[in-house]
């Protein structure tokens, strides 16, 4: 039932019924002494109603506390390592375990979550998952088998005084239950206000240049500020609704203690108790309250922890792209046949079909939102399409397990991701194992060697966050050199060279020339010169293929690529006037 409810791994399950144990073979070493100093009183005081004292078994309990009090010592110390590793282990297990299955999943998934929500769901809830392995759960767990054990205990002794320590406790436990749809309606507008709060922060830093620039401080900081305050109030909320439902319920719980003394005195009277025997039952009962408020108090983060790890698993079920990862390729003409996609319920590609031959250079133009770049995602599966097929050397991509299908692919983006890690490590990324001979010469061939060389640590130099410290050129040639180390039959190119000066511009041409030789070939061109030589030029018109043919064959035509080349033209002398 645990294992189900917390959604664990064998391995988990296993570790987290290990630190109940401990939990509870630690709250019992703590109850062991009661119970032996409670046998050494009516030991003691036989003499007040006509027995004598048995030295031998006084001595026996003497030697049993000092075992008691050595084994509480390895108990605690057996809880302690349990719980936290347990927890510490959960929760990394949860973590790879997400950003592994987060790989997995198609970018659509990603369309629908937000990066702020998938950094909660693995900062903040496996957080909670981890509090809760170490200090909730195994304390719960074993406070209530304890509870149980000593029930089962003093019901030997007596059960009817037994019956009246215990019976308020289903009765303040099922109040609790009864009470959980409110728990859980509080718990997740908490967990939804911790998520807004992080994404207000998020678009903040994210936007602060923006901000800046645009003297924004004062309305975003509005928003950001009230994002907080709301956690605030939510937050003092979900406190007082939990602390005022453990309250009622240790009241209703501290209702067995009159019921003791009724029940007891009853049968004292009746003279079916010995005074002493129900004194001493009365000790022990206020104790079992008192470790009974543990559990109680625990009930509000229990039900918070089980809502995070909801959510957490609600990714999991998210399912992952399938596909096989044995497939072999031989050739690499890629074919488009009645291939329809759309984002959301709106098509953006409408019964697409063209090929992509092997070893040439296609490009991709049209007017902006088109759907070049939707096109060239579908290649590399980053989307399943929604009607036709994609299919490269007859195979239908979505029979290739999308891992498999990007060893054959490399993109080269205008938006370039760099790693905070070394330009070395940048490159080799290419390539799993690659030597420091291939990188460097991978860094030559894209123009990258002579710039890296400059810098004080070479290649070992850190790039700073997606390569703060570059500019985009140098990002550019990087990412370039990367996918020439990777030598991919298939090369994607957003047009990578839009946004830079003409001398950078140049080393990067240079450097695509290099990396585009006899490879099959998807260049999204927005600057029609620079793609004015491909084998084939594929013209989009709001997601339908408008023409297709050479550069020259579309000029004579005078249809829509004409018409682009035609505005280009005009435009290319354009400039600002004062
Ligand atoms: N992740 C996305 N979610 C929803 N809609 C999207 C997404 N990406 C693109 N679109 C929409 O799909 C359409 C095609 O976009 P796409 O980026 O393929 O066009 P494009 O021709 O490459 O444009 P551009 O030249 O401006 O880059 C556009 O209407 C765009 O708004």
């Amino acid at each position: 039932m645990l294992k189900k409810l917390l959604a664990l791994t064998d391995k988990s399950h296993k570790e987290l019924k290990k630190s109940i144990l401990a939990s509870f073979l630690a709250q019992l070493s703590l109850s062991l002494p009661v119970m032996i100093l409670m046998m050494t009183f009516i030991e003691i005081l036989q003499p007040f109603w006509g027995g004598e004292v048995e030295w031998p078994k006084l001595w026996i309990l003497a030697a049993a506390s000092v075992v008691v009090v050595v084994l509480a010592f390895i108990a605690h110390r057996y809880e302690y390592g349990k719980t936290y590793v347990t927890a510490y282990e959960a929760a990394e297990e949860k973590r790879t375990g997400l950003a592994e299955h987060l790989r997995k999943l198609p970018l659509s998934y990603f369309g629908k979550k937000d990066l702020t929500e998938i950094t909660v769901n693995m900062m903040s809830d496996c957080g909670t998952i981890e509090q809760s392995f170490s200090s909730i759960i195994p304390a719960f767990g074993g406070t209530l088998i304890n509870l149980l054990f000593t029930c089962v205990l003093l019901a030997v002794f007596d059960w009817r005084m037994a019956l009246a320590i215990f019976i308020s406790v289903p009765v303040s436990f099922g109040f609790l239950l009864l009470c959980r749809t409110m728990h859980d309606r509080i718990g997740r507008a908490h967990l939804q206000s911790k998520l807004d709060a992080s994404e207000q922060m998020q678009e903040y830093l994210e936007g602060i240049k923006v901000i800046k620039a645009f003297g924004l401080g004062g309305d975003k900081f509005k928003s950001l500020e009230e994002a907080y305050r709301q956690l605030m109030k939510i937050s003092t909320k979900t406190e007082t609704v939990n602390g005022a439902l453990t309250t009622i319920s240790m009241m209703m719980l501290r209702f067995s203690i009159p019921l003791t003394i009724f029940v007891g005195l009853s049968l004292v009277t009746a003279g079916s108790l010995d005074l002493l025997y129900f004194l001493l039952f009365l000790i022990f009962s206020s104790r079992i309250y008192t470790s009974l408020s543990t559990p109680l108090a625990l009930w509000g983060d229990l039900l918070y922890s089980l809502l995070a790890i909801k959510r957490l698993h609600e990714v999991y079920e998210e399912t992952p792209m399938g596909g096989s990862d044995g497939v072999v390729l031989q050739h690499y003409t890629i074919e488009f046949d009645h291939v329809s996609f759309g984002y959301q319920e709106e098509a953006v590609i409408k019964d697409i079909s063209f090929s992509i031959p092997q070893g040439k250079v296609t490009a991709l133009v049209g007017p902006s939102g088109s759907g070049k770049s939707t096109l060239s995602k579908l290649i590399a599966r980053f989307w399943n399409v929604d009607a036709g097929s994609i299919r490269i050397d007859g195979t239908d991509i979505r029979k290739i397990d999308p891992e498999r299908l990007l060893t054959w692919i490399s993109f080269v983006f205008q938006d370039v991701v760099l790693f905070n890690d070394t330009i070395y490590n940048n490159i080799a990324i290419g390539k799993s194992g690659a030597t420091r001979e291939e990188v460097e010469e991978a860094a030559r061939r894209a123009n990258c060697h002579d710039f890296v060389s400059r810098l004080p640590e070479g290649y070992d130099t850190l790039v700073g966050e997606n390569g703060s410290t570059l500019s985009g050129g140098e990002r550019q040639r990087i990412s370039i050199a990367r996918a020439l180390l990777k030598d991919a039959p298939i090369i994607l190119l957003d047009e990578a060279t839009a946004s830079l000066d003409p001398e950078n511009e140049l080393e990067i041409q240079e450097a695509l020339s290099q990396l585009i030789k006899d490879k099959t070939v998807v260049v999204i061109a927005h600057r029609l010169r620079t793609i004015a030589g491909a084998d084939n030029i594929v013209v989009l018109e709001n997601g339908r293929i408008a023409e297709q043919g050479s550069g020259p064959e579309l000029l004579r035509a005078g249809g829509l690529y004409a018409k682009l080349f035609g505005i280009q033209q005009e435009t290319a002398g354009w400039a600002v006037e004062a």
